[in-house]
């Protein structure tokens, strides 16, 4: 059983962790005022999680399965998940919050005749443009307005619905040509080269990412500190983790070390499983569809505390499954693994889980 000591103020992370990321999640986790994190939540949620886990067989091997996920690990599919993560922000809709409002008013892409919102209608966009002839993942491609104009992008970001949009279409287009012209300049044109760079280290790939890529720095001043989240850095990193099954391009030998990342989906979840507990205030708040600013007090213990509780959900399942020798069944545990299985989940029950997701406009996460 995890104790108190593990999320005690004894508990010093800073010999526990090279990654920034898990040492500010436990700082917000301790000065948390609306955003708890119940012990015994996180034991239910751990035994919970670790029977729905068993029973899926979950592994790395998911990821290629998703349909617009690419089917195989190679430098194209690397180049895809840079571009999809480079963009892989904000997809709730303003229109959210009129109940009225039908699903397929709401911003969507249609690709093989599917419809896709949220996350999936990204990819939907990415692959529905490479079919039409269009070079999208190719960084030299994107970066110049030349080569891939504004307009260009605007149709291939194109909505089912008429009159809706992608949310913050004009800050996607600026991260495209910042990224692509840093991978054209100072990478040899392919995310591939940082890499080969990192020297098989996430950490190592994490501060390539956050020293070359303005976009990817989320980062922010709380109680006069700077802490890290780095939610778009590290699921970049875990994408290709996930996609190569961690060998070849994908094999990290730290990969433990990446956290959860701290999205808008995952925490919901996390509350809807009792791994963390917000106060009335914040519920009130959340049911108002209150926009809350990127970096905000409430905001940060979401996403603080969300990363947190999944560091205390990995070893409380971890332990379980030692204690029923359950390893085959759960050939992979870390955060990363935790974190996708969470997030299928909170996709798979959104119309159960019983509480809002924070609506931060941002491009971060
Ligand atoms: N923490 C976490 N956040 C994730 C993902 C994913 C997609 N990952 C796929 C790849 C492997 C996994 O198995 C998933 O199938 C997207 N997001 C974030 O969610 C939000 C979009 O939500 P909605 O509007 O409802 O689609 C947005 O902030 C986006 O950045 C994840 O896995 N973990």
């Amino acid at each position: 059983m995890i104790t108190q000591n593990d999320a005690s103020t004894t508990y010093d992370p800073l010999n526990l962790s090279l990654n920034p990321v898990l040492k500010s999640a436990y700082l917000i986790s301790q000065n948390s005022q609306d955003v708890q994190i119940p012990l015994d939540g996180i034991y239910q949620a751990s035994s919970k999680i670790y029977n729905l886990m068993k029973t899926k067989k979950y592994s790395t091997s998911n990821w290629k399965k998703h349909e617009l996920h690419p089917k195989t690990a190679d430098e194209k599919a690397i180049d895809w998940i840079f571009l999809v993560d480079l963009l892989n922000f904000s997809f709730w809709s303003d229109l959210d919050k009129d109940t009225d409002i039908s699903e397929n008013q709401k911003f969507s892409i249609t690709f093989k005749n599917q419809q896709y919102t949220g996350y999936w209608s990204l990819c939907a966009a990415i692959n529905r443009s490479i079919e039409e002839g269009i070079p999208i993942t190719t960084p030299s491609f994107y970066a110049s307005e030349t080569s891939l104009s504004d307009q260009v992008i605007h149709h291939i970001f194109r909505s089912s619905s008429p009159n809706s949009q992608i949310p913050l279409l004009k800050e996607r287009i600026e991260c495209i040509r910042e990224a692509g012209n840093v991978l054209t300049t100072k990478f040899d044109g392919s995310f591939i080269n940082c890499v080969k760079a990192s020297n098989k280290s996430c950490v190592n790939l994490l501060k390539i990412i956050v020293d070359n890529f303005p976009c990817f720095r989320d980062e922010i001043i709380f109680l006069g500190k700077k802490v890290y989240l780095y939610k778009r850095a590290q699921i970049l990193i875990a994408d290709i983790w996930a996609c190569f099954e961690g060998k070849g391009y994908g094999e990290f030998k730290d990969i433990d070390e990446i956290t959860m990342f701290a999205d808008y989906r995952v925490p919901q979840a996390l509350h809807h499983l009792g791994a963390i507990k917000y106060s009335d205030n914040l519920i009130k708040t959340l049911e108002r569809h209150e926009l809350l600013e990127y970096g905000s007090r409430l905001e940060v213990e979401i996403r603080g505390c969300s990363i947190w509780a999944v560091e205390l959900l990995k070893r409380e399942i971890k332990r379980i499954t030692e204690q029923e020798n359950g390893q085959d069944m759960i050939p992979v545990l870390n955060a990363i693994v935790l974190d996708f299985f969470i997030w299928d989940f909170a996709k798979e029950h959104i119309n159960e889980l019983g509480v809002e997701f924070h609506r931060t406009r941002s491009i971060y996460y």
